[in-house]
């Protein structure tokens, strides 16, 4: 007789599995069955293992031996995408950082599907260096523009890898993938007045993630010199004019201040024990195309044309609410003047080896403009009446005004802003009109 084996024991279809009729044999299949069965389930169960044990992130195929640390962590709920690693994915990591001009560097830049990060990103793939984006796509505010912006890059040959900079284990395996030359780290949360509404953002992202990525980064061998994005802000409560990156800054305005004050600190410790090679830009008010629609012009605009009345702040007694309002064309020059002039870090092995530099400018345009004469500036470009709400300067971390002294920015760098506000102004509108009235798809 033809013995049974265990496959052979599985019916195909339950129910249409022929039993022998002898004593013997039925035994025998009794405990063949049993036999089965056990086999069967448990066979099934460690398939099951084996794939729960796929899809977990610290042991997929991809990632590095270093476990995760925030299984447990309620900030966990910013790690949306585990979904990273394999072949193909490697694949496309590696073509988007392939440089492809003689000097070039291989540029990983977070917070990639950004405002200021889609912008610089396609400028340094423009000239040939090699861009690879990573973003967490939160939905402060609407993810769709993220995602326009994500496929405007992704047309210029920039791949924005989905992830959080908390995830250390996607770090390294991005450094395994690429050794990275430099690190534009311009993901964070933005904006100063959200601060009161949803702190543990700020913490999550401008604290904990920004020391996640200086841990991976002063552990890779090379390490990669870090272009980061620090905040005017930081001058806070200062009245002296214009902020001087000499001015003190201990007197922030906001929780969101108060991040960027600190990731500056934190700064000089990874430069000053690892030897990473570390430049701060102190933004001031970006605006421009592709912008954030939580910042005043974005919203007044929006508003604006839909006959909302808009809130404009005044200091006490009537005084004037100003910024140094800068276009995001200057500060892309900027950030890219910024890795040029950056220096090697000196670490290896996650210890110094020697200094390493140490860098903060004032990127701004070093002409303050009320918030009244954007109004009226957005009026004429839109050609409609806004309707006015002035209101009180809330207490909830706004300043008065923004003044940038950028010289040092002018000597180190060769920085020097050319677009004033109604020039930019202009851009924005046209590109807001496009994009807003062409179902999202054709603004450039
Ligand atoms: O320079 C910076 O460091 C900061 O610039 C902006 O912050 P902010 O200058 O407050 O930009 P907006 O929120 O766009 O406000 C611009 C001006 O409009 C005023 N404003 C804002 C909102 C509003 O409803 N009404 C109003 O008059 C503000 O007081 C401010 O003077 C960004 O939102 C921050 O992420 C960035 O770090």
């Amino acid at each position: 007789m033809k013995s049974i084996s265990h496959l052979d024991d599985i019916p195909s279809t339950p129910g249409k599995f022929k039993m022998d009729k002898s004593p013997y044999i039925h035994h025998r299949m009794r405990w063949h069955s049993s036999l089965a069965k056990l086999t069967f389930w448990s066979f099934l169960f460690m398939a099951l293992i084996f794939v729960l044990f796929l899809r977990s992130p610290s042991s997929s195929p991809s990632s590095s031996s270093s476990q995760p640390q925030h299984l447990s962590d309620p900030s966990r709920r910013y790690l949306q995408n585990t979904n990273w690693g394999g072949p193909a994915w490697e694949k496309r990591v590696r073509s988007s950082a392939r440089i492809r001009s003689q000097k070039g560097m291989s540029v990983l830049v977070t917070g990639a599907a950004g405002f200021v990060g889609t912008h610089v990103s396609a400028a340094l793939k423009r000239r040939g260096d090699g861009v690879l984006g990573l973003d967490n796509f939160n939905d402060y505010y609407d993810p769709s523009l993220k995602r326009a912006r994500q496929a405007l890059l992704e047309r210029a040959g920039v791949f924005v890898v989905e992830g959080d900079i908390n995830d250390e284990a996607l770090l390294r395996k991005l450094f395994e993938v690429v050794p990275f030359t430099h690190v534009m780290h311009l993901a964070a949360q933005a904006g100063v007045r959200y601060a009161m509404d949803n702190p543990a953002s700020y913490v999550h992202s401008n604290l904990a993630g920004l020391v996640s990525l200086l841990e991976v980064c002063k552990s890779v061998n090379p390490q990669p010199a870090i272009v980061w994005a620090s905040s005017s802000s930081v001058y806070g409560l200062n009245t002296k004019v214009p902020f001087s990156e000499k001015d003190r800054t201990d007197q922030p305005a906001s929780l969101y201040a108060a991040t960027k004050k600190a990731g500056e600190e934190i700064a000089h410790t990874y430069n000053h024990i690892y030897g990473l090679s570390l430049t701060g830009l102190r933004f001031f008010t970006v605006y421009g195309p592709w912008g954030r629609p939580d910042m005043a012009y974005f919203f007044f605009t929006r508003d604006i044309l839909s006959g909302k009345p808009i809130p404009i702040f005044e200091a006490a007694n009537h005084g004037t609410v100003a910024r140094d309002f800068t276009y995001i064309d200057d500060i892309v020059r900027g950030c890219l003047a910024s890795l040029d002039t950056a220096e090697k870090s000196t670490g290896s092995g996650g210890k110094k080896k020697g200094p390493a530099q140490l860098r903060v400018f004032n990127l701004g345009n070093t002409s303050p403009v009320p918030v009244t004469d954007l109004v009226n500036i957005l009026e004429k470009l839109l050609k409609v009446k806004a309707k006015r709400n002035i209101m009180k300067l809330p207490r909830n971390g706004d300043v008065q005004f923004t003044h940038a002294n950028i010289s040092s920015a002018q000597r180190e760098l060769g920085y020097k802003p050319t677009t004033d506000l109604q020039t930019g102004l202009k851009k924005f509108v046209r590109w807001y009109l496009r994009f807003y009235a062409d179902g999202k798809k054709s603004a450039e």
